[in-house]
């Protein structure tokens, strides 16, 4: 391993303290953005192809794998492929949803939901948004896209006032992210649900030794200041920017940064014997 790659001190450490004892380290991941390409149609976005690969093959290597994201789990395990991937857990929806070996555990959604699936179409239109804005309807939240507007970044602007008070008024908040601003329960977060994955410990009882998270938009940001937590309570941890021009919070607070999906799944492939 290349400990020179990582941009900080921590990091070295980090990664060493895998290096070292992999088999109690838990790598966690992000899936848009991260293990899988940005596309315009969010339902046709997959894992890199070497994603679901890397990932089977370092499963029986390292303490725990996984994923945390804004998909729901399930979504996320069919276009990761990761269905056969023992010892993999994804938790879907920021934290709220747990997949494990083909074992789902989905919340009911919180009424404010389905308040806002309602009205999101007045709301949409009363605001002016294009008819390329999207919603993507993810059960317990509703997310609106505006990649594919001739002006995305305008278009996202312009809705985020309108959506924060549709938000507000039905005891959801907004998530901002790559040209999306998503309207879900509060009360979780990648961070937190990162930080009781770790406390939960490893199969078998252990501590983990160290966390590594990757990810590339804001809703990562969270698992970032969870890492930062416990390397101030003594557990290593790295953290990784899928790098992008869409977003560059991360890279400013990554201990190593890659490029995009490939280059995330190159570092993983580091990690596997030759
Ligand atoms: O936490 P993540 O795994 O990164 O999921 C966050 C959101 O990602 C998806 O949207 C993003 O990816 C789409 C496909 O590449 C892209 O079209 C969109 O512009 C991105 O924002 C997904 O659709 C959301 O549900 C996720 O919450």
């Amino acid at each position: 391993m290349n400990l020179s790659r990582t941009r900080t001190t921590a990091g070295a450490d980090g990664l060493r303290a895998l290096h070292d004892a992999p088999s109690t380290a838990v790598l966690g991941f992000d899936f848009d953005g991260t293990l899988a390409p940005i596309v315009d149609d969010p339902a046709a976005a997959r894992a890199h192809p070497r994603a679901a690969d890397a990932l089977a093959r370092l499963a029986p290597r390292v303490g725990a794998l996984v994923i945390i994201t804004g998909r729901p789990a399930a979504v996320a395990v069919e276009y990761g492929g990761f269905e056969g991937i023992d010892g993999l857990v994804v938790l879907g929806q920021y934290g709220l949803e747990r997949w494990e070996s083909g074992e789902l555990t989905v919340p009911e959604p919180p009424p404010g939901v389905a308040e806002v699936r309602e009205r999101l179409p007045r709301v949409l239109a009363g605001a002016g948004a294009p008819a390329e804005t999207f919603v993507e309807d993810k059960g317990q939240a509703v997310a609106v896209h505006t990649r594919r507007c001739a002006e995305p970044q305008a278009v996202l602007d312009g809705l985020r006032g309108v959506l924060g008070e549709l938000a507000g008024s039905a005891g959801l908040v907004v998530e901002p992210g790559r040209f999306v601003l998503e309207l879900r329960p509060p009360g979780m977060d990648k961070g937190m649900a990162l930080r009781r994955f770790v406390e939960a410990g490893l199969a078998g009882g252990a501590a983990p030794s160290m966390v590594l998270f990757a990810g590339d938009d804001l809703g990562d940001l969270a698992a970032f200041d969870a890492i930062d937590v416990l390397r101030g309570e003594g557990v290593p941890g790295v953290k990784v920017c899928s790098g992008s021009a869409e977003v560059t919070a991360l890279a400013e607070r990554a201990d190593l940064i890659v490029d995009g999906p490939a280059g995330l799944v190159d570092f993983l492939e580091t990690l596997l014997p030759g």
